[in-house]
């Protein structure tokens, strides 16, 4: 079953006297259970097109269709029962949470507003998703200056998949970790997707990360989707000067850390 499909979607921002076509003309579909990656350098468009998906941000024009209806033009109201099946995380996890309130009253405050679990199972419901990403529920009394960014992100990973989605974004959600941080993380979302039988658009620049998650691609330039595919196939024979060129800098970043 198709979960998501954009059609000719455009964003363009005036900047200064002049445009910047973020989205010019995306089309794609992904069906339910898939996990795509969205690669490309930065500047491309990856984090508006994700923004545009789950209406975070209005297109200019095109269409947006979830589970086969159209939502292009979905009111706040018409898309709040939706929300919680569309999570999006996000690339810095110290802005994901508030800094002023505990982690677990945030996460347990979300849980409530879109009434996932009855009230008085909603901390036994946080807690076991804790476990699940492999964090001491104790952490839920903490505030987010006393984590880790890695523990954070993990608890942003609670927070979305709490809302049991049906499809979420990823958007360079482990850029900012160590190396041994990422794999955990990547290794962790491999699991809930498989679990939770989600559906996944994982934004990222790097397409060495994207090959570790993604069973498909979509590379975008300027706005534009220029090849798209099995990425184990456009890794091996990319067909687009600009894929060969990602590709090149994840193998010549690799060569010159075995050196
Ligand atoms: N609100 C905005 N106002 C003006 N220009 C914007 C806005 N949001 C994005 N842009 C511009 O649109 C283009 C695409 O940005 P976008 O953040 O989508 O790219 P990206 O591929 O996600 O890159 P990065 O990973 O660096 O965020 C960039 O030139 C950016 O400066």
């Amino acid at each position: 079953m198709e979960k998501i499909r954009v059609r000719n979607l455009k964003k363009y921002f005036k900047v200064g006297g002049g445009l910047i076509k973020a989205v010019d003309g995306v089309d794609f579909s992904i069906n339910e259970g898939e996990v795509y990656a969205l690669v490309g350098e930065s500047g491309s468009g990856k984090s508006t097109l994700g923004k545009l998906i789950l209406k975070l941000i209005e297109p200019d024009e095109g269409e947006i269709f979830f589970n086969g209806i159209n939502i292009t033009r979905f009111s706040k109201e018409q898309m709040r029962p939706l929300r919680r099946k569309m999570q999006m995380i996000f690339q810095d996890p110290f802005t994901t949470f508030n800094p002023i309130y505990k982690i677990g009253n945030q996460i347990f405050e979300s849980v409530k507003f879109h009434k996932v679990v009855e009230h008085s199972f909603v901390e036994d419901y946080v807690v076991q998703l804790m476990r699940f990403v492999a964090l001491h529920p104790d952490i839920l009394k903490k505030y987010p200056s006393q984590l880790s960014g890695g523990q954070l992100q993990r608890c942003a990973i609670v927070r979305a998949i709490s809302l049991k989605p049906e499809f979420l974004i990823c958007d360079e959600i482990v850029s900012a970790l160590d190396v041994s941080i990422q794999v955990q993380i990547i290794e962790l979302l491999k699991a809930l997707k498989s679990e939770l039988n989600l559906t996944v658009l994982f934004i990222t620049h790097d397409i060495g990360v994207a090959r570790r998650i993604a069973d498909k691609v979509f590379v975008m330039r300027a706005g534009k989707i220029v090849e798209s595919g099995i990425i184990e196939k456009i890794f091996y024979n990319p067909e687009h000067e600009y894929t060969k060129r990602l590709i090149s800098s994840v193998l010549s970043i690799k060569t010159q850390g075995e050196n």
